[in-house]
Parts: C-alpha cells; sequence; structure tokens
C-alpha cells in the first residue's frame, strides 16, 4: 500500500475552485457546456459546477470517458476513448475540463475530437497542471494549481484506481 503525503487540503482545494467559478464567469459570458474527463475529473466537475452556479452561470454537464494510463504511474502514450458524448454538443461553447494535464496526450486528444464535432469556442480547465511532464502542447485556459514533477492522488485523481475516494490530494509515496 502507498502512502500519501498532503499537498492540498480539503479547505484549499475549495478555496481554488470557488475562486475558478470566479475567473470562468468573467472569461466565458452566457452558455456553455461544461465537458469533464473521466474519469478522474468526476470530483471537479461537480464541485465548479456548484461554484459556477454561486457565482451565476447555468453551465449544462457532459462528460467523455478517456483512459491512457491504466494501473501505470506513466502514460501509455495512447489515449483511448471509453465512452463518447451523446449528440447536440455541434456549435455548443464547451469548457473542457480535467483533473490533471501531465503530458497533455488526454486533454489535446478531447480538444481535437470535440473540434471534429464543429463545437463553437472552446476553453480549457484543469485542476492540476505539471507543466514540466509536457509532452504534447495545448493551451489550459483555466489552472487551479500548477504542480511540480509528482505523482498525485486523491479528489478524484487515482493511483491504480486507488485513492480517488480522497478529499485531499497528496503525493503518492
Ligand atoms: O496529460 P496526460 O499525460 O494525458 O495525463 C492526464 C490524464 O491522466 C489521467 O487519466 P487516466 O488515463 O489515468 O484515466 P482516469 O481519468 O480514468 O483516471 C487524468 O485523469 C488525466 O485525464
Ligand atoms: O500524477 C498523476 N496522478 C494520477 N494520474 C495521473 N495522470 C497523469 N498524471 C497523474
Amino acid at each position: 500500500m502507498a502512502s500519501i503525503r498532503v499537498l492540498f487540503r480539503e479547505a484549499e482545494i475549495a478555496a481554488r475552485v470557488e475562486a475558478l467559478a470566479g475567473e470562468i464567469v468573467q472569461a466565458i459570458p452566457g452558455d456553455f457546456v461544461m465537458v469533464g474527463l473521466l474519469k478522474g475529473a468526476a470530483f471537479f466537475v461537480a464541485d465548479l459546477a456548484r461554484a459556477l452556479d454561486r457565482a451565476g452561470a447555468c453551465p449544462e454537464i457532459e462528460f467523455l470517458r478517456l483512459s491512457s494510463y491504466g494501473l501505470a504511474t506513466a502514460s501509455s502514450g495512447e489515449v483511448r476513448l471509453l465512452g463518447d458524448l451523446p449528440s447536440g454538443i455541434e456549435g455548443r461553447r464547451v469548457l473542457l475540463i480535467d483533473d490533471i494535464v501531465d503530458t497533455g496526450r488526454s486533454i489535446a486528444f478531447a480538444a481535437a475530437s470535440l473540434r471534429e464535432r464543429d463545437i463553437g469556442d472552446l476553453w480549457t480547465c484543469a485542476l492540476l497542471d505539471k507543466p514540466q511532464r509536457r509532452e504534447v502542447e495545448v493551451r489550459i485556459d483555466f489552472i487551479g494549481f500548477q504542480i511540480e514533477d509528482v505523482f498525485v492522488a486523491g479528489y478524484g485523481v487515482d493511483h491504480a484506481e486507488k485513492y480517488r475516494h480522497l478529499p485531499y490530494i497528496g503525493i503518492v509515496e
């Protein structure tokens, strides 16, 4: 069993999510659809959606399910689409949301597949960003926290499918 050293406590995550919602409503006036990447972004999307409501937005919520890490701590290099969006996203403005951007492959893959559907404007948002690990260039418009090159888990983020349930984010040691 790995041990988890706390990096961001529950209250710190909640405060950052609230502030991010404020940044998002300033930048995206009017209607938009949140598209979360499962499974990792599930908790973040749920909390961000409610923070967006408090900030005055009224987003719709959809999910795409991708996988590239499996049980490993390094990307397999291949992003697999395990669950697609329903039809009807064409022409809509989209806020694409992931829990963490590491190599950038997952969010770049999702952004490309959304663009193929002729959506309207696209913004990207990640709770955690590991810029040192980037292999694919991708623009992230809204970032919760930038972190060093450490493997993290908690608040939806897993290590071999464990620790998603933790209310905090920690470094896997
Ligand atoms: O920038 P990248 O190197 O692509 O890494 C980030 C992705 O890796 C994790 O997903 P994972 O494939 O583990 O699936 P999960 O969301 O079901 O945990 C995480 O949720 C991100 O989507
Ligand atoms: O640090 C991480 N933890 C869990 N999943 C991940 N996917 C990319 N980076 C990470």
